[in-house]
């Protein structure tokens, strides 16, 4: 696993950006695994300057959702597949034909399920899947708990996890779904390379608990130390709890220079 110690958020944006735009000169057409909440944001902006400016063509790309609400409506502002229209879709020019997400309104939820797993292995599977982290460790939405080797599946949301999101929702805690859909574990240690981005001190435990506690499913994120090419990009604040934060540092400032993250 490679840490990263960024001093902020923006940087933190910009580095991601810059490894994504450097896929996309190399596959035009890769399928860029995009998550929802506030910390990616900085990414995608970078990202957006980059196409805008002709840096990068991202007009091949196509992107894969790694999380829905169930049963709130497609066309729901906050439902994820709206947000990542909004925040990346559009931004980057590609209609939703680009894109592909778990059906989170489907009938039969558990085929919703594994159509969708299906649809990520038949598309070529993911070559680079950003990730946020919960405060309680969780990537996606799986859960503390959650089975390392787990396929995408509904899954119950923890009530700190509906308190950390009813902000998306007007403060209304009853507002946000009880459940949701999420690439399992086990789908999203498939992807290429795994890219986790956490911001701000509420997330120094969770990233303490990820890079250098066990591998153990009540920290889901600590499944990334399985993984053969995981990033982890942390500003200072979220870096804060890590025993080897001098370490992270001197690696990168000796990394070779043909080594991006
Ligand atoms: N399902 C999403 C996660 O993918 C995200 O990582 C997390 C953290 O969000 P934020 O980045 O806003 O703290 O929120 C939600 O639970």
């Amino acid at each position: 696993m490679e840490v990263v110690i960024v001093p902020d958020a923006k940087a933190g944006g910009e580095l991601i950006a810059e490894a994504m735009a450097r896929l996309l000169r190399r596959k035009p057409d890769a399928l860029l695994g995009v998550a929802t909440g506030s910390t990616p944001l900085p990414i995608y902006q970078a990202l957006t300057a980059k196409a805008r400016s002709g840096a990068v063509d991202t007009s091949r790309a196509r992107i894969a959702q790694l999380d829905e609400y169930v049963g709130l409506p497609a066309d729901h502002p906050e439902s994820y597949r709206s947000v990542l229209r909004r925040e990346v879709l559009e931004p980057l020019g590609l209609g939703m034909e680009a894109f592909m997400g778990p059906d989170g309104t489907a009938e039969d939820i558990p085929e919703a399920c594994e159509a969708y797993d299906k649809a990520l292995a038949e598309a070529g599977g993911v070559d680079l899947q950003l990730l946020g982290i919960g405060t309680d460790g969780h990537i996606g939405f799986n859960e503390p708990c959650s089975s390392l080797a787990s396929r995408t599946r509904i899954k119950t949301l923890t009530q700190q996890t509906r308190i950390d999101n009813a902000r998306f929702f007007g403060g209304d805690i009853e507002q946000v779904p009880h459940h949701v859909i999420t690439q399992g574990i086990g789908t999203i240690l498939e992807a290429r390379h795994l890219v986790l981005l956490a911001t701000g001190e509420g997330k120094a435990d969770a990233v303490a608990a990820t890079v250098e506690g066990p591998v153990a499913a009540v920290c889901p994120a600590s499944a990334l130390q399985l993984h053969p090419h995981a990033t982890v990009v942390v500003d200072e604040s979220a870096a804060s709890k890590l025993k080897h934060a001098d370490y992270f540092r001197h690696t990168y400032d000796n990394k070779p220079d043909w080594q991006g993250i």
